[in-house]
Order: structure tokens, then C-alpha cells, then sequence
């Protein structure tokens, strides 16, 4: 097949099915899926969880067959793994037992290139994630958004024609995945990126309106293309400005929806869903005693006012460690940052400085007031005459925006920061949330595995 010259990956027709775990019959995880890769572009492929998002990369990255349907690559049907691509993963994937320079350079082995070159493209790589003097580090050494950056270099040392990004956040707390997507929007924006293109598979809405010029939206049982939407925005994509806005709940809609028919033609004004889930915006997995011990730290200081960096040296932390406390600090509204410094606010200095009894009382009015998820779980919970449900309906509903595992981690931290504030009590045993007063059986917190040590 004769590509159009700009046309980088066809997918044609594709189906894939997988054979039924009893054995007896198949099912199928996608069926008919035609699109194509640019050169010059971000693409976006967002779906539901189980929608075969990964399934539809790692055809395309030719690590596994489709049942059916055919792949192009630069214009060549697809036989084998796709040397015209490279992927960063979400479990980062990198060999414990090496180097970061030997993680990045193993890929270019694979491939043949002579020793003096993979030295050279490796440190190129590395210095542009930013990790200039991590060369002889080990992945242990690092933190989860150093780790990522890893897996940046070892698929921008392949220099591929579209790089494949598989959910390449989620694993990541919110500010680290917040500063990585920046830098590597940055690094597109400023036309310096190491591919021509870039394939991401993500469910999370913000960020692929952020990132992508073009959103492919995937339906699910089976996966299959919807539709797509073109973010007609100015690079690099403005968060605050209405068209954002609209587009972010044009696409809302049409993913709560599965019958709505997706034209992107989305409308300036009035966006159709103005209130996203709360199940949607991901707690910083911190602990409350994690919190209060910061802060104490932090009011000795003159002011209540201390320098991140000077922080996290006393505190023998490297910064991304320290940052998911601060993360949450903020979000409950007991600390503000800026230029470097945290400094308490007038109820995080009295949370810091205060009772037990008390602390509980103000975590507890912060927590409602700035963390809708716990408002909401509370609510649910006063919905039912018994005040209690199984943990299952709440699973389900971070299920929706999140990989299981993390929504899984987002109900463990939920429940610590719900069981400190006496909102919500859970029983592990009958995978039950409670309010504290409806479980006549909890004479004391069942623990989750997570100590009790608030
Ligand atoms: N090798 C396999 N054998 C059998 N079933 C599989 C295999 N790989 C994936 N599946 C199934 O295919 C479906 C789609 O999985 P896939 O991981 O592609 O979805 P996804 O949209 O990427 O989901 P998520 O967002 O949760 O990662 C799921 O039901 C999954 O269990």
C-alpha cells in the first residue's frame, strides 16, 4: 500500500479476539478499528477501562497479531515488532539490575548500535528527560517520577518515528505527573522532540485535551472507534480558557454517555456537564500522620514558613518524595506554596499546634470542605437508611477513572483520611464502609493493612 506522504501507522479494519478462559468460544476486544498516525500530531486514544486500548497499541507496536485486518507501518504492512515506534509504559518497566545509562542504552543493543554510538544517544536522551549526573543510578535509587523519566530516555534514544505512551502518568502522584506531562508538552511545543509523532493511550479527559491535537474515543464489549475530536486549540493547550473547558465536557458527556453518537462538533458556550466526578481528581497517597508531622515540623519555623528544597535536605528526602505530603497539605488547605516556600495557613497552624480531639474536628471540616470525594462518600453513605454500603460501589466509581490498582490505593488512602476525620469507618472483613455511628459490630477501626498510627 502507497502511504500518503504524511501518513505514518494505518490501522485497517482490526479485530482482535481472545479465546474464553473455560476454552469454549472466544470474545472480542476489538472490532473494525481503522485509523491512522500523522507525522506532526498528537493523537490521543481514550476509552473505559476494558475499552482495548492497550490491546490496540501493542497490536500496532506489533507485539501481538490482530485476529483480523492488517497494520501500516511508514507505508509497509506490519510483520513482527514495529521498529518505526518505541513505548513508554506505565510500570515504567525497567531492569532493576542496571544502570540508568544501561536501561536507556539496551534497547539501541537490541538493535546492533556499535558501543561509542549508544554512549553517545544515551547521554543525549538522558540529558534531555533532564537526568544529566543519574547516569550510574539504579532504578531503586530513584523516585517514581525519576523512574518515568527512565522510561522516556530509553524510548527517545530509539529516535522512532511515533513514540507510544501507555497510560504513562497514572503511576505517578499528582504533581509529578503534572510536572513530567508539562516538560514533555514543553519539549513538543518547542519542536524538539525526539519522534514525529506521538500515539497516547490514556481515560484520563484533561490530559488528553491537554496534550492532543486529535482524540480517538474508543467504545467498549467491544472496543471499537466512536468518533473523534479535534482540539482546536492554540499550542500550547490553555487549561483555563472556555474552548478548553467545553471540549473537556463535550467529551465527559459523550464518555458517561455510550449511546450518544460522537460528532466533535463540540459547542463554545455552555459546557454540557459542568461538574466533573469527584471520583475523578486523585488524592495524593499521603497519610494523616504524614501530614501532621510535616506540618509540625513546618510551624517551628520563623513565620511558619520554610524552603522546599532546605525542607527535604533536613529532612534527608529528595524533593519528589516530600512533594505528595505538600500535595496534600495544600488540597485539605493547611499549607500554600509559593516560590519555593510552604507556609502554613492560619488553620494549618492550629491543626499543627492543637489537640488530638481538635485536629480531628479540623481535618475533619477541611476535609469536607476541599475534598469532594470524601463530601461525596458521605453523602452516599446518609443516602442509605442502614448508613452503610460495600466498598465495591465506591471501587467501581474510581474504577472509571483510574487503573484498579490505583483506584484501589485511592480507596485505602479515602479511607485513612475518612476513618482519621470519623467520618466513615471501614470494615475489612465485611468490605463495608460505615458511617461511624451505623456499624453496631466496629467497637474499633478494623485496620487496612496501612497501620493506625494517625
Ligand atoms: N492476552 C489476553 N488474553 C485474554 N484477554 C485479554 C488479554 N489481553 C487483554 N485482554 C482483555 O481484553 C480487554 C481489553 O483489555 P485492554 O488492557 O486492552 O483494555 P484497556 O482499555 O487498555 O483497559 P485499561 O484502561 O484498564 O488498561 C480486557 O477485558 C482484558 O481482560
Amino acid at each position: 500500500m502507497a502511504a500518503a506522504p504524511n501518513i505514518l501507522i494505518t490501522v485497517e479494519n482490526i479485530h482482535k479476539r481472545f479465546p474464553l478462559p473455560d476454552g469454549k468460544g472466544e470474545f472480542t476486544v476489538l472490532s473494525d478499528v481503522s485509523f491512522t498516525v500523522r507525522s506532526g500530531e498528537v493523537v490521543a486514544l481514550l476509552g473505559r477501562s476494558g475499552s482495548g486500548k492497550s490491546t490496540l497499541l501493542r497490536i500496532m507496536a506489533g507485539l501481538i497479531p490482530p485476529s483480523q485486518g492488517q497494520v501500516f507501518s511508514n507505508g509497509k504492512p506490519l510483520r513482527g515488532a514495529n521498529h518505526d515506534v518505541a513505548m513508554v509504559f506505565q510500570s515504567f518497566a525497567l531492569l532493576p539490575w542496571l544502570t540508568v545509562q544501561e536501561n536507556v542504552e539496551l534497547g539501541l543493543e537490541a538493535r546492533g548500535v556499535q558501543r561509542d554510538e549508544r554512549r553517545q544517544r544515551a547521554l543525549k536522551a538522558i540529558d534531555i528527560v533532564g537526568l544529566d549526573g543519574f547516569e550510574s543510578a539504579y532504578p531503586k535509587e530513584l523516585s517514581g517520577g525519576m523512574k518515568q523519566r527512565v522510561g522516556f530516555a530509553r524510548a527517545f534514544v530509539l529516535e522512532p518515528q511515533v513514540l507510544f505512551m501507555d497510560e504513562p502518568f497514572s503511576a505517578l502522584d499528582v504533581l509529578t505527573s503534572e510536572n513530567l506531562r508539562g516538560e514533555i508538552d514543553d519539549l513538543w511545543n518547542a519542536k524538539a522532540f525526539p519522534s514525529k509523532s506521538i500515539l497516547i493511550v490514556t481515560h484520563n479527559i484533561e490530559e488528553a485535551v491537554f496534550l492532543a491535537d486529535r482524540i480517538v474515543i474508543l467504545g467498549s464489549n467491544p472496543g471499537r472507534i466512536r468518533g473523534e475530536v479535534v482540539i482546536d486549540l492554540p499550542r500550547p493547550h490553555d487549561r483555563t480558557t472556555p474552548r478548553f473547558a467545553s471540549l473537556v465536557d463535550y467529551i465527559y458527556t459523550v464518555m458517561t454517555n455510550p449511546e450518544i453518537e460522537v460528532t466533535g462538533k463540540v459547542a463554545t458556550t455552555t459546557p454540557v456537564l459542568a461538574v466533573p466526578s469527584p471520583y475523578a481528581k486523585a488524592l495524593p497517597h499521603v497519610r494523616v500522620g504524614g501530614i501532621s508531622g510535616l506540618l509540625e515540623l513546618i510551624v517551628d519555623q520563623p513565620e511558619g514558613t520554610d524552603d522546599i528544597p532546605r525542607l527535604a535536605e533536613r529532612l534527608q528526602l529528595a524533593v519528589d518524595d516530600l512533594l505528595p505530603i505538600l500535595d496534600a497539605a495544600v488540597l485539605l488547605g493547611f499549607a500554600e506554596i509559593s516560590q519555593g516556600d510552604v507556609r502554613l495557613t492560619k488553620v494549618g497552624q492550629d491543626f499543627a499546634t492543637t489537640t488530638i480531639l481538635r485536629s480531628k474536628d479540623l481535618f475533619r471540616q477541611q476535609a469536607l470542605t476541599h475534598v469532594p470525594v470524601l463530601n461525596s462518600i458521605v453523602q452516599t453513605l446518609r443516602e442509605k437508611r442502614s448508613g452503610s454500603m460495600r466498598a465495591d460501589f465506591f471501587l467501581d466509581l474510581w474504577d472509571e477513572h483510574f487503573p484498579h490498582e490505583e483506584a484501589e490505593r485511592q480507596f485505602a488512602t479515602a479511607v485513612d483520611w475518612g476513618r482519621y476525620a470519623e467520618l466513615f469507618e471501614y470494615d475489612a472483613s465485611e468490605e463495608r464502609l460505615y458511617l461511624p455511628e451505623a456499624n453496631p459490630n466496629l467497637e474499633k477501626p478494623v485496620s487496612l493493612g496501612r497501620g493506625e498510627d494517625n
